[in-house]
Parts: structure tokens; C-alpha cells; sequence
């Protein structure tokens, strides 16, 4: 990058980083070990749900239209022929004039057509006594009434969360065929980084990107394979990446050097192999670097902290989900600005914000009083999200609404 040359808006950049990555492959997985993952094909029910029609209380299975003068004052008395627990195999014909016990979740006896809760019996086992009468098909769960075979459970390209994987489960999968998870190195660089808790020496200052990107990439269900914190120092840059390359890998994130500095190691080993740095009409994040680099997509990231966080949102994370068969872009949320500020011209600001509800309405306001510099990591302790304003705003006054991206 000679000269300062034009800003880029932030969807051609993005656009660049989607037209390079790649859907990764699939794996199949017992349900225990995919939590996290995304599924690679529709699921579809290989058994009903319920499997069978059963009873939804503990009580009696019985014929409704023996039952029709059954009262608290005059209760009608029927043979109890069978007892049915949960997991009983046995379906007895229930014959009419008769009930049979049943417990939450048993099968139906055939032929009946209510059940009666316990509570309105008085709990005999071999006769018993019924003091309302219920109507036909009360608190039976029939087979089929939320899934039939064949029908769809979960979409492709859907995160498995425990609900997810519940409903799998319960339509007969014992594991499922999911994508592979996306193997990032992350290599910080910058001669002032010490790791966080060392002393600091003169100059020094303790390196958070290394643990936020960390943080991010393993939220954002990808797998961490190698994190580095490199000086200044071109050959030690080339050494970390070889070691990246080495160990395999589907992306890498550095951060820090991607600027005009006399030692922007990032960009001084990257762009002579073909990543390209451009500014990007975006605050935080101007300088970017992005290029494929021997297949492995390589994402030169700014090094200032919150810089770094929102430039994962909007250009690593679509990446990283795209990889996984999913949607790029999560939807943001809504929220009315708490108070106004100023943005930068001709750059869209991502905000970092705290949001708090008051009353129904979602508010945004400034994560930090120090205002939106990228070097105030502090204010990530508190934002919840990035507020995006658009670039030819040049303020935002109390009440507007801001489109917000939660952070991961
Ligand atoms: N002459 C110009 N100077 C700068 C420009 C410009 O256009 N012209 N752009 C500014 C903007 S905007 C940004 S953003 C930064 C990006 O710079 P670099 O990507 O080269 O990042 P560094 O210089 O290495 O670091 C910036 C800042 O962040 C601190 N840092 C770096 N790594 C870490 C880490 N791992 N943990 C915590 N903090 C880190 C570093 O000490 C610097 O303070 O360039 C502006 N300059
Ligand atoms: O783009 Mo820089 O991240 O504004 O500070």
C-alpha cells in the first residue's frame, strides 16, 4: 500500500473475505459431542413424535361414553383390568365398561378414548371409583401430532445447541452429520507485548488481543490451534506462520502491523506475498489486511484492542460461520441511542455500547466515558455490542435507533 489511497466501504471488503472462504467439510457425531456444531444436511424425524399415542397424566384409560353420568355426587365404579407403566410393551384391547390403570407417557390401551387424572378418582386398583366424567380424547398425546416421519427437525447450516440436539434425539438420531470445525491460528505481533500478568518493563504493555481473539474464535465454535505472540521482526512473523501452516489450518488472524508504521510486521511480511491492505471506510478498523495466503485465508487485523473486536464481528466471524455452512451475517438488535455523540465522517462507526432495558425499550449508550477510541480496551468490559451508524452521519442524537451487533 503506497500513499493513503481511497476508503473501501466496509460490505466490499466483506464481500472480498465471503468470495474466498470455503464451506468445510462434514463429520458424522454422536449427539454427546456436537453440541456447537452446525448441521451439514436437513434432519429429518426417522421416528414420529410422540412415538405412540400415550397418556399425559398418571390416572385411568377408560371409554368416555361410559362415563357420561359420572359425577362428585354420583360416581360411576369400573372394573380396572390392567396396569400400565411407562415402558410396558403391553397394549391390551381395553374392553368398553372397563378401565385400565395408565401413568404419564404409557401407551394407550386401543379402544380407549379419555383418560381420567387420578385426582378425580379415588386411586382404586382393582375397582375405581370416577367422579367426573371426561370428554373424548382428554389428555391423550397422540402419535405423530408434533413430528411424523419424514418431517423436518432441524434446517442445514443450524447450530446445535441442547434443544437442538433434544429434538434430534427424540426423532430417533443417535448422532448427526455436522461440519467440521474451522482450525484458526492467531498470531498477535508487536515488539511492546508482554503476556498478560508479566511485569511490564519500559515501553511494554500487556498483550489482550492474544486473549480476546482467542475468546472469539473458540466462541464463534471454530477450534484454536495455535496462538503466538511475535515481536516486530519479519523472520519471527515468517517463522509463526510457517508453524501455522505446519499444524494445518483454515484461517489466520493476526493482529497489530497492519497500519503505515516504519515497522508494520504484518504488513511488510504479508503484502509481498499477496494479502492485500486497504483502508476500509469502518472506525475502529480502518487498516485492514486481507488475502489468501497458500489457500489459508489470512486476515491482517489492526492491533488496537477494539480494533481488533470489531473487526472480528465484521469481517473473521462471517468468515469463520460461512466456513461452518452457516448464514454470514447474525441479525443485529435494536436499540434507541441513551444519549448522543459524535461519529467520524465518511467511516460507518461500530460503537461499542452497554445496553440496558428501560422499561420495554432496549437503550445503547457509549460503553466507555472516555468516548469510541480504539484503544480503549477497557470499554469492552462493558459493551454488550457494537453500534453501527452509518457513514454519513456525523452525530447521533438521544432516541435515534441504532441497528447493534451483539458481540459473541
Ligand atoms: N500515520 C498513520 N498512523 C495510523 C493510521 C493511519 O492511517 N496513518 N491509522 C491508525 C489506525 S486507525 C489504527 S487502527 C492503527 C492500526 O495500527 P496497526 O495495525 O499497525 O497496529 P499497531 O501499530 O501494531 O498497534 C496499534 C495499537 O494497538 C496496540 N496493540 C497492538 N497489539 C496489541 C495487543 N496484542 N494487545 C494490546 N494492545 C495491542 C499497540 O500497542 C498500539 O497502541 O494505526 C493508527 N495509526
Ligand atoms: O481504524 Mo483505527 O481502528 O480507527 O483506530
Amino acid at each position: 500500500m503506497s500513499g493513503p489511497g481511497p476508503l473501501e466501504p466496509v460490505e466490499a471488503q466483506q464481500a472480498r473475505v465471503l468470495a474466498a472462504v470455503r464451506v468445510l467439510g462434514s463429520e458424522s457425531l454422536p449427539l454427546g459431542a456436537a453440541a456447537g456444531r452446525t448441521t451439514a444436511a436437513e434432519v429429518r424425524a426417522a421416528v414420529p413424535i410422540p412415538v405412540f399415542d400415550n397418556s399425559a397424566m398418571d390416572g385411568y384409560a377408560v371409554h368416555a361414553a361410559d362415563l357420561t353420568a359420572a359425577s362428585a355426587e354420583r360416581p360411576s365404579l369400573l372394573p380396572v383390568v390392567a396396569d400400565l407403566a411407562a415402558g410396558t410393551d403391553l397394549t391390551p384391547e381395553l374392553p368398553q365398561g372397563a378401565a385400565a390403570r395408565i401413568m404419564t407417557g404409557a401407551p394407550l390401551p386401543p379402544g380407549a378414548d379419555a383418560i381420567v387424572p387420578v385426582e378425580d378418582t379415588d386411586g382404586g386398583v382393582d375397582r375405581v371409583s370416577i367422579r367426573r366424567a371426561p370428554v373424548r380424547g382428554a389428555h391423550i398425546r397422540r402419535a405423530a401430532e408434533d413430528l411424523a416421519v419424514g418431517d423436518s427437525v432441524l434446517a442445514a447450516g443450524v447450530r446445535l445447541t441442547p434443544a437442538r440436539l433434544a429434538a434430534a434425539a427424540a426423532a430417533g438420531h443417535g448422532s448427526l452429520e455436522v461440519r467440521r470445525r474451522p482450525r484458526v491460528a492467531v498470531v498477535a505481533t508487536g515488539s511492546e507485548l508482554v503476556a498478560p500478568g508479566a511485569p511490564l518493563r519500559p515501553g511494554s504493555i500487556h498483550d489482550s488481543n492474544s486473549t480476546l481473539l482467542a475468546g472469539l474464535v473458540v466462541g464463534a465454535d471454530a477450534e484454536l490451534v495455535l496462538a503466538e505472540r511475535v515481536p516486530d521482526d519479519d523472520a519471527a512473523l515468517i517463522a509463526a506462520l510457517a508453524r501455522a501452516r505446519a499444524v494445518g489450518v483454515d484461517a489466520i488472524v493476526l493482529s497489530g502491523g497492519a497500519s503505515v508504521g516504519a515497522y508494520d510486521v504484518a504488513r511488510s511480511v504479508l503484502e509481498p506475498r499477496g494479502i492485500a491492505f486497504r483502508r476500509i471506510a469502518m472506525q475502529p478498523g480502518k487498516p485492514q489486511g486481507f488475502g489468501v495466503l497458500e489457500g489459508v485465508p489470512v486476515f491482517a487485523l489492526p492491533g488496537n484492542p477494539v480494533s481488533v473486536a470489531v473487526s472480528f464481528e465484521v469481517f473473521v466471524r462471517p468468515a469463520l460461520r460461512t466456513m461452518q455452512g452457516r448464514a454470514p451475517f447474525p441479525p443485529p438488535v435494536h436499540a434507541l441511542a441513551a444519549v448522543g455523540w459524535r461519529t467520524p465522517p465518511e467511516r460507518r462507526q461500530y460503537a461499542p455500547v452497554a445496553l440496558e432495558y428501560d422499561g420495554p425499550t432496549l437503550l445503547a449508550r457509549p460503553a466507555s466515558a472516555g468516548g469510541s477510541g480504539s484503544h480503549l480496551a477497557g470499554s469492552l468490559a462493558l459493551a454488550d455490542g457494537f453500534a453501527v451508524v452509518p457513514a454519513e452521519r456525523s452525530e447521533v442524537r438521544p432516541g435515534d435507533e441504532l441497528a447493534v451487533m451483539l458481540v459473541g
